[in-house]
Order: C-alpha cells, then sequence, then structure tokens
C-alpha cells in the first residue's frame, strides 16, 4: 500500500461455500481517480466492494483502504459505500431520509445533499416507497456524498437510471472529483458509462483481476488482427488474447506493440473498450 492508493488488495480471497467469489485478488484504486470496475456476471464486483467498505470478510489475504484494514467494527473513515440494493428507509420520506443522514455522520453537507436530492426535481415530502427506482437511487446518492467521503464506492448506480438521469447523475460524480478530489470506484455493465466517466478501470474476472490500468494506457496496449493463417508470423512479441472468426478470416485481440505490416493478408486495427472487455470476458484462458 502506498498513500497513492486508496484501496489496496493483495491476494484477497473470499468463498461462500462452495462459491469463489474472490481468488487471490490483488489489485489497487489510484486517489484521485474515477476507476470503472467492470466483469461479468457473478465476477466478484460486489463482493470486492463489499470486502474494502469492511462488511464482508475476507478469508484471506491483505486489504487496506485508505490507510486502515476495514472490518465490521472499522469502518474505514473516509469511506462511502452505496451498495447494488440501494438501502433506504421506505417508510421515510426524502427529507426525513436527509435528515437521518445529518444525524447520523458528522461530517455532513447539508446544502449539498439536499441539492443532489432534489436535481432531478422530485419532491422532499415524497415517500422513499412512493418513488421509482431511479429517482430511489438519486436520494442514495444524495446520502453518500452528503457525507463528504474521500473514497466513494458505488456497486451499478446507473442501472435504473433514464438516460437524463444518468448524465445528471454523472455530472454530479465528475464535478464531486473535481471540486473535493473524491476517489471513485464504481461497477457497471454499460462500457459506454465506463468510458465517459472513468480514467481507470479494473477487469474482473471470475474473482481474479484480468486487466487494470489507465483506460487511455489499455487501449494503446492492445490491437485487432485480422487475416488468415498463423497470426504469430507477423506480430512480433505481442501476446494472444482472443481469437474469433472461420478459417477463411479470423479476428486475433492482442497485447502488446502493434506490428508495421506489409503485407495485404493481414489488417492491423486499434481496440475499442469494447472489444478489450468483450475479448478477455469471452476466454476463459487470458493472460494475467
Ligand atoms: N452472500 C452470498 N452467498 C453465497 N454466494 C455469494 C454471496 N455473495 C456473492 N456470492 C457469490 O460470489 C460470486 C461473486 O458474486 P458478486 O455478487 O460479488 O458478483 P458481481 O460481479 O457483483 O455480479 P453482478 O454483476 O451479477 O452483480 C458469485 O458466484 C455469487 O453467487
Amino acid at each position: 500500500m502506498t498513500t497513492e492508493h486508496a484501496l489496496s488488495f493483495n491476494n484477497v480471497d473470499k468463498t461462500f461455500g462452495k462459491n469463489a467469489a474472490l481468488t487471490g485478488c490483488t489489485t489497487h484504486v489510484n486517489v484521485g481517480t474515477i476507476t470503472g470496475l467492470i466483469g461479468a456476471n457473478g465476477a466478484g464486483k460486489s463482493t470486492l466492494m463489499s470486502v474494502a467498505a469492511g462488511l464482508t470478510r475476507p478469508d484471506g489475504g491483505s486489504v487496506t483502504v485508505l490507510g486502515q484494514t476495514p472490518s465490521q467494527r472499522n469502518i474505514p473513515h473516509g469511506v462511502s459505500y452505496l451498495a447494488q440494493h440501494k438501502p433506504l428507509y421506505r417508510s421515510f420520506t426524502v427529507a426525513e431520509m436527509l435528515k437521518f443522514g445529518a444525524e447520523t455522520n458528522t461530517s455532513w453537507d447539508n446544502d449539498y445533499a439536499t441539492e443532489i436530492a432534489t436535481s432531478t426535481k422530485l419532491s422532499l415530502g415524497t415517500k422513499i416507497k412512493n418513488l421509482s427506482p431511479g429517482q430511489r437511487t438519486i436520494v442514495a446518492i444524495a446520502l453518500v456524498l452528503g457525507r463528504k467521503p474521500q473514497f466513494l464506492m458505488l456497486d451499478e448506480p446507473m442501472a435504473d437510471l433514464d438516460p437524463l438521469a444518468r448524465r445528471t447523475v454523472a455530472q454530479i460524480l465528475m464535478a464531486d472529483v473535481a471540486e473535493r478530489g473524491t476517489t471513485v470506484l464504481l461497477s457497471s455493465h454499460v462500457l459506454s458509462e465506463i468510458s465517459d466517466l472513468a480514467d481507470e478501470m479494473i477487469l474482473l474476472g471470475t474473482g481474479s483481476v484480468h486487466l487494470q490500468g489507465p483506460i487511455e494506457d489499455v487501449l494503446h496496449d492492445h490491437f485487432v488482427l485480422t487475416g488468415q493463417g498463423d497470426p504469430h508470423t507477423v506480430v512480433g512479441s505481442a501476446t494472444l488474447v482472443e481469437t474469433r472468426g472461420s478459417s477463411h478470416m479470423r479476428t486475433h485481440l492482442f497485447r502488446g506493440p502493434a506490428p508495421h505490416i506489409a503485407t495485404s493478408d493481414w489488417a492491423v486495427a486499434p481496440v475499442t473498450l469494447d472489444d478489450v472487455v468483450l475479448g478477455y470476458l469471452r476466454t476463459e484462458d487470458v493472460p494475467r
């Protein structure tokens, strides 16, 4: 762990019965970044966040969050975590929920939380149970940001939001990062959301990390090669991640420096985030 890391996992394991959720998971989140946590259903994203928040105890390995070891007795100061199910009291009004936030947090910014909660024009007098799932998400985000966290973890925060509300939440998060220097770890299945919002990414595949780094570097470090025959004859030192297509025309995803190709038998193209993520998720046999 260095002070540049808001979160640091070293060889972390977590098993639920026979289900291995995290297996030798080693990763970190750099301070001051918005990091996108990507992975297939069941890859371990929620478990990683729950362990980092101190709500789930790992079986092995070490976890450091804002310089502290999280546990149920020691939820690290400065951490806010919004779980996927967005816990709120259904019988409370929005105003009562915000009051609850004020009463249970020593560092609470009521004006800021109220501004976020009302950013999509919902009324403070409405009961939580009468809000739509998307409106509940906005209130939940107001509650986690009202605590003025140093490190914010959001588990699929955009899943219920309409396109306009998504944009509102994205702007709220980017403003928070710019003005308060908050570090954000955000999981999503929508890759366009990750490329719009995040500077860095962690790609989790069944419990351990396939790939991690600044998104720009990840894209720069991969290329797609299309053609027939053995691609290794033209790629140099790059590592094959995945191959698709028929024997007539194959598309190969490679990690490493893109080659200069002097023959019309092969074509090299830059990748999108979709190419990289889908390529890794489609194959079990990936370079780690
Ligand atoms: N409380 C639990 N009891 C039993 N198994 C669990 C529990 N929580 C998680 N798991 C298992 O651990 C694995 C990882 O689950 P997790 O919810 O962390 O994945 P995820 O990447 O967040 O998935 P999704 O994208 O579907 O939300 C899965 O196999 C899941 O079934």
